[in-house]
C-alpha cells in the first residue's frame, strides 16, 4: 500500500520533470513564482496573503501541466493537422492563459501596494 503510494508519487514527479524539461513556459511561470515570491520575503505579507500567492504559483503551473498532458495525447491521437486537435490545444492553452492573466492581477493586487509605498518613500 505504502510502496504503491511511494511509486504513484515518483510517476508524479517524472510527470513535474517532464514539464519543467520540455515546456518552456512550465521554466518561466517557475521563475516568476520564484521571482514574486523573493519580492514577497521583503514584504509583510500576512498569512492569508501568502496562501493566496501559493494558491495562484500552483494554479498556473498545474494549468501548465495539464496543458502538456494535452498536449501529448493530441500528438499521440493525432500527429497530423486536424481541427479537433487544433480546438483541443487552443482550449487547453487558453485555460493556462486565463490562470496567468488572473495571477498577475492577484501579484499586482498583493505585492504592488507595498512595492509601491517602498519605492513611492
Ligand atoms: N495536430 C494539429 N492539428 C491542427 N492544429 C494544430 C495541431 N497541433 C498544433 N496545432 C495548432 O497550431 C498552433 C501552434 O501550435 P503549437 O503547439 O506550436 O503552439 P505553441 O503554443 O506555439 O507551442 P509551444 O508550447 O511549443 O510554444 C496552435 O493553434 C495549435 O492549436
Amino acid at each position: 500500500m505504502l510502496a504503491k503510494f511511494i511509486r504513484s508519487l515518483g510517476y508524479a514527479w517524472s510527470g513535474i520533470r517532464f514539464g519543467i524539461r520540455t515546456q518552456r513556459h512550465v521554466r518561466f511561470h517557475l521563475l516568476a513564482a520564484s521571482v514574486v515570491s523573493i519580492l514577497a520575503s521583503f514584504l509583510s505579507l500576512t498569512r492569508m496573503e501568502w496562501a493566496v500567492l501559493l494558491l495562484t504559483f500552483a494554479l498556473v503551473i498545474a494549468a501548465e501541466l495539464i496543458n502538456t498532458a494535452i498536449e501529448q495525447a493530441v500528438d499521440l491521437a493525432s500527429p497530423g493537422q486536424h481541427p479537433v486537435a487544433k480546438a483541443a490545444k487552443d482550449a487547453a492553452a487558453g485555460a493556462v492563459l486565463v490562470t496567468a492573466v488572473t495571477a498577475v492581477i492577484i501579484g499586482l493586487l498583493i505585492i504592488g501596494p507595498p512595492l509601491w509605498h517602498i519605492f513611492m518613500k
